[in-house]
């Protein structure tokens, strides 16, 4: 599939199905404008007491950087060493780093209601995307938990990092990985 066949897309259980996460981007750029739009669809989730529990922070351009190098505080020694350059190479080929942020609410019910929103919104955002052609992949790597990335990145006390999405036109859409039939994992109570 190319991004031609993604914009021919038809009903929403075609893409939903269709979406694939994009690890290999093509340099094309998308811009923090095009973003902007696809969040402003992505906020339409739903959200308990509309909350709107989240906050992004786009690094694109020379903010790349920024977002690298705070990647690159999380590394031991040995893996600085090890894919420090490599890591640089591709965030900074990569056209925009997106980090999606939740205000944490203390208690426990709130927190897990927002929680759920933000997954809703960020699953909104890849749909939205996907229909304009744009991949990403979204991340949970250990450093999003390393208090040097955070502070680098410009994570807020009280904010906790729900996703790091790595946005742009795919260059390789992988094959799905098919799904278990929902029949399966489905308990019918009927009487
Ligand atoms: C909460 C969450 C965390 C994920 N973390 C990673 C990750 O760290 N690295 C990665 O390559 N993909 C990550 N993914 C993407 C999944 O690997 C991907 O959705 C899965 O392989 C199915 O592929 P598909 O999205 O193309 O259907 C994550 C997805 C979710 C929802």
């Amino acid at each position: 599939m190319n991004t031609e066949s993604v914009k021919r897309l038809g009903t929403m259980s075609q893409l939903i199905k269709e979406r694939r996460t994009v690890r290999l981007f093509t340099g094309d750029p998308v811009t923090v404008e095009q973003l902007t739009e696809l969040l402003d669809v992505a906020v339409w989730a739903p959200n308990h007491n509309l909350r709107e529990p989240w906050r992004f922070i786009v690094y694109t351009g020379e903010g790349r950087k920024v977002f690298a190098d705070a990647v690159f505080q999380s590394f031991t020694q040995e893996e600085a060493k090890k894919y420090g350059e490599a890591r640089r190479n591709e965030y900074m080929a990569t056209p925009l780093h997106l980090i999606v942020a939740l205000k944490e609410d203390p208690r426990q019910k709130q927190w897990d209601e927002d929680f759920s929103a933000v997954s809703c919104l960020i699953q909104n955002l890849q749909l939205a995307a996907w229909e304009q052609g744009i991949g990403m992949v979204w991340k949970s790597n250990p450093y999003m938990y390393h208090p040097k990335f955070r502070e680098a990145a410009g994570i807020q006390p009280g904010e906790k990092v729900v996703a790091v999405l790595h946005i742009g036109y795919p260059r390789i859409i992988p094959p799905a990985a098919p799904r278990t039939p929902a029949i399966e994992k489905l308990t019918v109570v009927d009487r």
